[in-house]
């Protein structure tokens, strides 16, 4: 697996430039952190990666195939190696569908997939049942509907959702930002703890650099769409961090 970004800026109508000359490589296996205020520019990024956003300059692969934004066919393949967990789980989790049909919605989509992590011979009931027992969730869950469910354990849903193709990338949008603090250090260590298992890559994009801190290894600061740093996070205390960056540990470590 690898993702390469080269030169990539994306102008909105009326002229909002989101992102300038973004170039970035993300490794596999690697948990790689965007960190960036309000309006720097995450969500674009985070929506070109998974081909919902056009772009028009810059050049991004995906293990050496060029990513072509809302072109359906080469999109499939794609879409199953890379999945995406947001903010708003209203997005993911359809609130008229019982849990079971929401987790299952990815394979179905894709019939030929076979996670390594799933048992074999497996009816489709008990398979949502191992999903959700593979995020912590009780199994019995299954039957209930998202209004049912607290924001943490949709959340939790969600990623289970994502990862039942054993994606290649997850793409994750500030995903415990709505999320009461305790709740929110259970879904790093659980986004933890699935990576270890099954190495699959995290672009991790959040507003938070502690969280960033805590689960990736390396780390891209956004400032008004321009990339303005990236260091390994053993060198987040380093005096050549950008001023913006020390403003973001300075701002976090006094909240
Ligand atoms: N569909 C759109 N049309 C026009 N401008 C947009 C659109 N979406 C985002 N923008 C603008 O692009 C810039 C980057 O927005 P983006 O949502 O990517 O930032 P962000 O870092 O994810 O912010 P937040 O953390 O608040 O979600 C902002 O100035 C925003 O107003």
């Amino acid at each position: 697996m690898s993702l390469i970004i080269e030169g990539l800026s994306k102008k909105y109508t009326k002229g909002i430039q989101a992102l300038k000359h973004i170039s970035l490589t993300v490794p596999e296996g690697e948990c790689v952190g965007i960190v960036g205020e309000s309006g720097s520019g995450k969500s674009t990024l985070a929506r070109i990666l998974l081909g919902l956003e056009s772009y028009k300059e810059g050049i991004i692969t995906y293990n050496g195939k060029p990513i072509v934004p809302k072109n359906r066919t080469s999109l499939r393949e794609y879409r199953k190696s890379v999945q995406m967990i947001f903010q708003d789980t209203t997005n993911t989790l359809n609130p008229k569908l019982p849990i079971w049909k929401s987790l299952l919605e990815p394979l179905d989509n894709y019939k030929e997939a076979s996670p390594s992590f799933l048992e074999q011979g497996l009816t489709k009931m008990e398979k949502a049942e191992q999903l959700l027992e593979i995020v912590g969730l009780e199994k019995e869950m299954i039957n209930r509907y998202p209004h049912e469910l607290s924001g943490g354990q949709k959340q939790r849903v969600s990623i289970a959702r994502a990862i039942s193709l054993a994606p290649s990338l997850l793409v994750c949008d500030e995903p415990t930002a709505s999320l009461d603090v305790t709740v929110q250090v259970q879904i790093l260590q659980l986004l933890k703890e699935l990576q270890k298992k099954t190495n699959m890559t995290i672009l991790f994009i959040s507003h938070d650099i502690r969280a960033v801190a805590y689960l990736c290894g390396r780390v891209i600061v956004l400032k008004n769409g321009v990339m303005v740093d990236e260091f390994r996070i053993g060198d987040i205390y380093h005096k050549e961090r950008h001023p913006y960056t020390k403003a973001l540990i300075q701002a976090a470590s006094s909240e």
